[in-house]
C-alpha cells in the first residue's frame, strides 16, 4: 500500500467499472485511480483495431467479436492481481458471461455498475467529442446489457449523480468495507 493508498485507508481492489457505452466509466475510473493511486486501464484501447473500424462504422459487436478483447482485459487484471496492485479496468462487461471470463481464473475481480438512464445517455453521447463510438449503437448496447444479478460481486451506483459524488460515494463504502 503506497502512502497515498495508506491516507485513505482503502486496501487494494480489482475493480471493473462496467455499463453501457456513455455511463461516465472513463469518467469514474480513471478518478478513482487518481484518488487511490491505483492503475488505470482503458478497455476501448484494448479492442482489436477491427473492433473499433466496426463500432465507428455504427455495427454492434458479436460474441466473437468481443472474445479477443476480453481475453485481453482478463489478462491485464491477473497482471494486477498477481502484483497486488490495486487496479480499475472500463470495460463495458455487458453480459453475465463477459464478467464470468474477465473474473476467471478466480481473480477477486469486483465490478461497478453505473446505471443512467437511456434519455441521458443519448443526450451524452450526443455531445461527446473525439470517440469512434457513435449515438446510434446505445439501442443494442441497452439491448445487451444482462444487469448484475445479486448473486455477482457488484457494486451499484447511480450515473446521474456529479461524478465527484460518485466518487465519494465509492470511496465511503470501500472504506466502509475495509
Ligand atoms: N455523472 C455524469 N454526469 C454528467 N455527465 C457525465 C457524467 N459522467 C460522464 N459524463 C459525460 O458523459 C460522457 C460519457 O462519459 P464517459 O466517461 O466517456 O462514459 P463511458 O466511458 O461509459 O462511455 C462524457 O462526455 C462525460 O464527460
Ligand atoms: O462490448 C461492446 O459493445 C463495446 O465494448 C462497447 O460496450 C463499449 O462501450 C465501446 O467500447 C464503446 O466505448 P465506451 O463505452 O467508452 O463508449
Amino acid at each position: 500500500m503506497d502512502a497515498q493508498t495508506a491516507h485513505i485507508g482503502v486496501r487494494p481492489r480489482y475493480l471493473v467499472i462496467m455499463g453501457v457505452s456513455g455511463t461516465g466509466k472513463t469518467t469514474i475510473a480513471s478518478g478513482l485511480a487518481t484518488r487511490l493511486g491505483w492503475r488505470f486501464q482503458e478497455g476501448d484501447a484494448l479492442h482489436p483495431p477491427a473492433n473499433v473500424e466496426k463500432m465507428s462504422a455504427g455495427q454492434p459487436l458479436t460474441d466473437t467479436d468481443r472474445a479477443p478483447w476480453l481475453a485481453l482485459c482478463h489478462e491485464w487484471l491477473r497482471a494486477q492481481v498477481e502484483a497486488e496492485q490495486g487496479a480499475v479496468l472500463t470495460c463495458s462487461a455487458l453480459k453475465r458471461a463477459y464478467r464470468e471470463q474477465l473474473a476467471g481464473e478466480g481473480l477477486p475481480i469486483e465490478f461497478v455498475h453505473i446505471d443512467t438512464s437511456a434519455d441521458a445517455l443519448a443526450e451524452r453521447l450526443k455531445r461527446r467529442e473525439g470517440h469512434f463510438m457513435p449515438a446510434s449503437l446505445l439501442p443494442s448496447q441497452l439491448a445487451t446489457l444482462e444487469v448484475p444479478g445479486d448473486d455477482e460481486p457488484v457494486i451499484r451506483v447511480s450515473g446521474e449523480k456529479h461524478p465527484d459524488l460518485v466518487l465519494e460515494e465509492l470511496i465511503r463504502h470501500f472504506q466502509a468495507e475495509d
